[in-house]
């Protein structure tokens, strides 16, 4: 079959965007996951975070599902959620429109330029649970905020929610962020282990100032990436819990791959949710010629680039000198 897709990154955090309603494609679940185990590959593939499919909704624009490299599928993606919204507004030439993920209906809505003329899209983060139930977490704990978790660490505090995909996250300082124990931990809590049973996506966050974090992710089903958005909302909301940020105040969120803003807003019931703003960038479109039976044998049709990675650049030229002044120089 000819396969056609749109290779694109948010911070970074890059993924192949296949729309399966324009190209009439009707997928086996099967054939979702041993596409994204093939084509995300970075050493025998194309190289990708993960597979963002575009799907129809009955009662929203669009559906979006998300395979991480490791063919597992997640609840929800934040960076990915910015680049289906921008692919859907374009294409029912809309501003504003509703994603259904797998746990929610989630806004979009086209916003203005993060950095110079950078294509950029406000993402809804949402629900939020605390409670280690949904995460799912088994302790003997209802919640976990700010508290030590023995098992995995004697020194740093975490707090576990679900945004709705799982995070554990801990305000940490800068040596303790080139340290190695983030990668211990993370692949402690995503191998076979009895405190996490669907693994669970850890950042290590550091403050760099007032309204400003430096957040770094190993995500579940693919390693450390450049960023996560759905940790960084979540990251943003823990420092708020904690009284470092302020809610309804925009958060610069500094990330390997770049940066962005989150704002943590809280609704009339209590709940809290996120926007997560930052770019959507397209890197490249391609037709593949390939079997579903063995998508890692492809072949390339055509191949174009967008020419939009000059312009991202600048952004994160900006965002290294930031975080290479506040935490890497600091150790
Ligand atoms: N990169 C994503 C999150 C992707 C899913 C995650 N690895 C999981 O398994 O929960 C984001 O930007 O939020």
């Amino acid at each position: 079959m000819k396969l056609n897709f749109i290779k694109c990154h948010g911070s970074g955090n890059d993924f192949l965007l296949i729309d399966e309603v324009s190209n009439h494609y009707t997928f086996t679940e099967e054939e979702r996951q041993n596409l994204s185990l093939s084509l995300c590959d970075r050493q025998t593939g194309i190289g990708a975070d993960g597979i963002l499919f575009v799907m129809d909704s009955r009662h929203c624009d669009a559906k979006m599902r998300v395979f991480n490299a490791d063919g597992s599928e997640a609840s929800m993606c934040g960076n990915g959620l910015r680049c289906v919204g921008r692919y859907v507004c374009e294409l029912f030439d809309k501003e504003n429109i509703i994603i259904e993920t797998m746990k929610a209906d989630l806004k979009v809505a086209s916003a203005p330029a993060i950095f110079d003329d950078i294509p950029t899209y406000n993402v809804e983060i949402s629900p939020v649970y605390f409670d280690l139930d949904q995460v799912p977490m088994n302790m003997d704990h209802t919640q976990v905020i700010n508290q030590k978790i023995p098992e995995i660490s004697n020194r740093l505090q975490f707090t576990v929610l679900a945004v709705p995909n799982p995070h554990l996250i801990s305000i940490v300082n800068a040596e303790t962020i080139i340290s190695n124990e983030q990668k211990m931990i993370s692949e402690t809590v995503n191998g076979p282990n009895n405190l996490f049973p669907d693994g669970v996506n850890v950042s290590f966050v550091h403050r760099l100032g007032e309204g400003a974090i430096y957040v770094r992710t190993f995500e579940r089903g693919v390693g450390f990436t450049n960023a996560c958005g759905t940790a960084m909302s979540a990251s943003s909301l823990v420092t708020c819990l904690l009284g470092h940020n302020r809610l309804d105040e925009e958060i610069e969120v500094y990330n390997n791959g770049g940066k962005v803003r989150v704002v943590v807003r809280q609704g009339s019931a209590g709940h809290y949710y996120m926007e997560l703003i930052g770019n959507a960038t397209y890197m490249f479109e391609a037709e593949f010629e390939l079997s579903l039976s063995q998508p890692e044998l492809f072949e390339v049709l055509s191949h174009t680039e967008f020419n939009e990675e000059a312009a991202y650049g600048l952004l994160q030229k900006h965002a290294k000198k930031v975080v290479d002044s506040k935490v890497f120089t600091k150790v």
